[in-house]
Protein backbone atom coordinates (compact mmCIF):
# COMPACT_ATOMS: atom_id res chain seq x y z
CA UNK A 1 0.00 0.00 0.00
CA UNK A 2 1.25 3.37 -0.44
CA UNK A 3 2.33 5.81 2.17
CA UNK A 4 -0.07 8.78 2.46
CA UNK A 5 1.45 12.20 2.07
CA UNK A 6 0.50 15.15 4.10
CA UNK A 7 -0.72 18.17 1.12
CA UNK A 8 1.67 20.40 2.22
CA UNK A 9 4.49 17.43 1.33
CA UNK A 10 3.43 17.86 -2.59
CA UNK A 11 3.85 21.58 -2.62
CA UNK A 12 7.53 23.22 -3.88
CA UNK A 13 8.66 26.55 -2.84
CA UNK A 14 10.32 28.47 -5.04
CA UNK A 15 12.46 31.51 -3.64
CA UNK A 16 12.01 34.95 -5.55
CA UNK A 17 9.04 34.46 -7.75
CA UNK A 18 7.84 36.27 -9.33
CA UNK A 19 9.36 38.99 -7.41
CA UNK A 20 12.48 39.13 -5.39
CA UNK A 21 11.72 38.20 -1.94
CA UNK A 22 8.58 36.50 -2.34
CA UNK A 23 8.71 32.47 -1.82
CA UNK A 24 6.56 31.05 -4.47
CA UNK A 25 4.32 28.41 -3.22
CA UNK A 26 4.28 26.22 -6.10
CA UNK A 27 0.55 24.08 -6.29
CA UNK A 28 1.97 22.25 -9.85
CA UNK A 29 3.56 19.66 -7.71
CA UNK A 30 0.19 19.00 -6.15
CA UNK A 31 -1.95 19.00 -9.60
CA UNK A 32 0.70 16.55 -11.36
CA UNK A 33 0.69 13.71 -8.71
CA UNK A 34 -2.90 12.14 -8.86
CA UNK A 35 -2.90 11.17 -5.58
CA UNK A 36 -1.80 14.66 -4.34
CA UNK A 37 -4.65 15.81 -6.31
CA UNK A 38 -7.57 13.74 -5.32
CA UNK A 39 -6.49 14.14 -1.96
CA UNK A 40 -7.17 17.98 -2.29
CA UNK A 41 -10.21 17.71 -4.27
CA UNK A 42 -11.76 15.68 -1.66
CA UNK A 43 -10.54 17.48 0.81
CA UNK A 44 -11.89 20.89 -0.41
CA UNK A 45 -15.15 19.29 -1.68
CA UNK A 46 -16.66 17.04 1.23
CA UNK A 47 -16.83 19.37 4.35
CA UNK A 48 -19.50 20.87 2.21
CA UNK A 49 -21.59 18.05 1.22
CA UNK A 50 -24.65 18.72 3.57
CA UNK A 51 -24.39 23.42 3.08
CA UNK A 52 -27.43 23.17 0.51
CA UNK A 53 -24.66 24.50 -1.90
CA UNK A 54 -25.86 25.79 -5.10
CA UNK A 55 -22.68 27.12 -6.87
CA UNK A 56 -18.94 26.61 -7.08
CA UNK A 57 -17.04 29.82 -8.13
CA UNK A 58 -13.38 29.96 -8.11
CA UNK A 59 -11.01 32.54 -9.07
CA UNK A 60 -8.37 32.46 -12.33
CA UNK A 61 -6.50 30.85 -13.20
CA UNK A 62 -4.91 28.23 -10.89
CA UNK A 63 -8.61 28.48 -8.76
CA UNK A 64 -10.15 27.20 -11.88
CA UNK A 65 -7.96 23.39 -12.00
CA UNK A 66 -9.81 23.08 -8.46
CA UNK A 67 -13.10 24.77 -8.71
CA UNK A 68 -13.72 22.91 -11.75
CA UNK A 69 -12.91 19.28 -10.03
CA UNK A 70 -14.59 20.73 -6.94
CA UNK A 71 -18.03 21.52 -8.76
CA UNK A 72 -18.10 17.80 -10.88
CA UNK A 73 -17.61 16.16 -7.36
CA UNK A 74 -20.14 17.83 -5.82
CA UNK A 75 -22.87 17.80 -8.93
CA UNK A 76 -22.66 21.53 -8.91
CA UNK A 77 -22.57 24.19 -11.48
CA UNK A 78 -19.38 26.02 -11.61
CA UNK A 79 -18.79 29.79 -11.93
CA UNK A 80 -15.44 31.35 -13.33
CA UNK A 81 -14.18 35.06 -11.72
CA UNK A 82 -11.73 36.03 -14.84
CA UNK A 83 -9.19 38.48 -14.37
CA UNK A 84 -10.53 41.68 -16.46
CA UNK A 85 -10.92 41.70 -20.67
CA UNK A 86 -11.63 37.34 -20.78
CA UNK A 87 -15.39 36.64 -20.09
CA UNK A 88 -17.21 37.16 -23.15
CA UNK A 89 -20.68 38.27 -22.29
CA UNK A 90 -22.00 41.31 -19.54
CA UNK A 91 -19.56 42.03 -16.61
CA UNK A 92 -19.04 43.61 -13.29
CA UNK A 93 -15.96 44.25 -12.16
CA UNK A 94 -13.66 44.49 -8.92
CA UNK A 95 -9.82 45.85 -8.37
CA UNK A 96 -7.91 44.29 -5.99
CA UNK A 97 -3.94 44.01 -4.50
CA UNK A 98 -2.34 41.34 -3.91
CA UNK A 99 1.31 39.97 -2.61
CA UNK A 100 3.14 41.02 -5.87
CA UNK A 101 0.71 43.41 -7.81
CA UNK A 102 -2.70 44.46 -8.62
CA UNK A 103 -5.74 43.13 -10.42
CA UNK A 104 -9.12 43.50 -11.98
CA UNK A 105 -11.49 40.10 -11.99
CA UNK A 106 -14.87 39.82 -13.20
CA UNK A 107 -18.23 37.63 -13.31
CA UNK A 108 -20.67 37.46 -15.26
CA UNK A 109 -23.81 39.18 -14.08
CA UNK A 110 -26.04 36.62 -14.82
CA UNK A 111 -23.63 33.89 -13.33
CA UNK A 112 -26.35 32.71 -10.65
CA UNK A 113 -29.46 33.61 -9.52
CA UNK A 114 -30.08 35.79 -6.53
CA UNK A 115 -29.71 33.60 -3.33
CA UNK A 116 -27.47 30.96 -4.57
CA UNK A 117 -25.04 29.24 -2.06
CA UNK A 118 -21.90 29.84 -3.54
CA UNK A 119 -18.38 28.06 -2.73
CA UNK A 120 -15.68 30.31 -3.47
CA UNK A 121 -12.56 28.40 -4.28
CA UNK A 122 -8.69 29.24 -4.75
CA UNK A 123 -5.65 27.42 -4.66
CA UNK A 124 -3.71 29.80 -2.02
CA UNK A 125 -4.67 32.90 0.45
CA UNK A 126 -1.73 35.20 0.99
CA UNK A 127 -3.26 38.62 1.35
CA UNK A 128 -6.53 37.98 0.90
CA UNK A 129 -7.37 40.58 -1.53
CA UNK A 130 -7.94 38.24 -4.90
CA UNK A 131 -10.25 36.38 -2.74
CA UNK A 132 -12.14 39.68 -1.01
CA UNK A 133 -12.66 40.44 -4.67
CA UNK A 134 -14.49 37.37 -5.20
CA UNK A 135 -16.43 37.91 -2.25
CA UNK A 136 -17.77 41.27 -2.96
CA UNK A 137 -18.56 40.29 -6.33
CA UNK A 138 -20.60 37.19 -5.36
CA UNK A 139 -22.43 39.37 -2.89
CA UNK A 140 -23.19 41.69 -5.70
CA UNK A 141 -25.22 39.45 -7.49
CA UNK A 142 -26.91 38.80 -4.15
CA UNK A 143 -25.33 35.36 -3.64
CA UNK A 144 -24.23 34.07 -0.24
CA UNK A 145 -20.98 32.72 0.24
CA UNK A 146 -20.97 29.48 2.65
CA UNK A 147 -17.30 29.10 2.71
CA UNK A 148 -14.52 30.02 1.14
CA UNK A 149 -12.18 27.01 0.13
CA UNK A 150 -7.95 26.90 -0.28
CA UNK A 151 -5.44 24.32 -0.65
CA UNK A 152 -2.58 26.69 0.89
CA UNK A 153 -2.84 29.60 3.46
CA UNK A 154 -0.05 32.20 4.55
CA UNK A 155 -1.51 33.06 7.72
CA UNK A 156 1.80 35.50 7.99
CA UNK A 157 -0.05 37.83 4.74
CA UNK A 158 -3.40 37.94 6.99
CA UNK A 159 -5.26 37.25 4.48
CA UNK A 160 -7.45 34.56 6.28
CA UNK A 161 -7.89 37.23 9.23
CA UNK A 162 -9.35 39.18 7.09
CA UNK A 163 -11.72 37.35 5.25
CA UNK A 164 -13.02 35.76 9.17
CA UNK A 165 -13.23 39.28 10.44
CA UNK A 166 -15.60 39.58 6.81
CA UNK A 167 -17.49 36.81 8.26
CA UNK A 168 -16.86 34.28 5.44
CA UNK A 169 -16.44 30.70 6.81
CA UNK A 170 -12.81 29.90 5.12
CA UNK A 171 -11.22 26.25 5.42
CA UNK A 172 -7.42 25.52 4.58
CA UNK A 173 -5.41 22.92 4.12
CA UNK A 174 -2.05 23.35 5.00
CA UNK A 175 -0.14 26.86 6.58
CA UNK A 176 3.34 27.71 5.13
CA UNK A 177 4.30 30.40 8.04
CA UNK A 178 7.56 32.74 7.09
CA UNK A 179 9.77 31.18 5.09
O1 LIG B 1 -4.42 36.39 -1.26
P1 LIG B 1 -3.77 37.18 -2.37
O2 LIG B 1 -2.67 38.06 -1.88
O3 LIG B 1 -4.75 37.88 -3.21
O4 LIG B 1 -3.02 36.11 -3.30
C1 LIG B 1 -3.60 34.89 -3.69
C2 LIG B 1 -3.81 34.83 -5.18
O5 LIG B 1 -2.56 34.92 -5.87
C3 LIG B 1 -2.47 33.88 -6.83
O6 LIG B 1 -3.05 34.22 -8.04
P2 LIG B 1 -2.39 35.11 -9.17
O7 LIG B 1 -3.04 36.46 -9.13
O8 LIG B 1 -0.90 35.05 -9.06
O9 LIG B 1 -2.93 34.47 -10.49
P3 LIG B 1 -2.83 33.05 -11.24
O10 LIG B 1 -3.74 32.10 -10.53
O11 LIG B 1 -3.32 33.43 -12.59
O12 LIG B 1 -1.39 32.58 -11.20
C4 LIG B 1 -3.25 32.76 -6.18
O13 LIG B 1 -3.63 31.79 -7.15
C5 LIG B 1 -4.41 33.49 -5.56
O14 LIG B 1 -5.47 33.70 -6.49
N1 LIG C 1 3.68 33.30 -2.08
C1 LIG C 1 2.83 32.93 -3.04
N2 LIG C 1 3.00 31.76 -3.69
C2 LIG C 1 2.12 31.37 -4.66
N3 LIG C 1 1.07 32.10 -5.04
C3 LIG C 1 0.88 33.28 -4.41
N4 LIG C 1 -0.09 34.22 -4.56
C4 LIG C 1 0.17 35.21 -3.69
N5 LIG C 1 1.27 34.96 -2.97
C5 LIG C 1 1.72 33.74 -3.41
Amino acid sequence: MSETRAIKDYIRTIPDFPIPGVQFRDVTTLFSDPTGFRQAVDALANPFTEDRLTTVAAMDARGFILGGAVAYKLGLPFVPIRKKGKLPGGTIAEAYSLEYGEAIVEIHHDAFDPGARVLLVDDLLATGGTAVAGVKLIERLGGHIVAAAFVVNLPDLGGSARLRELGVEVLTLCDFDGD
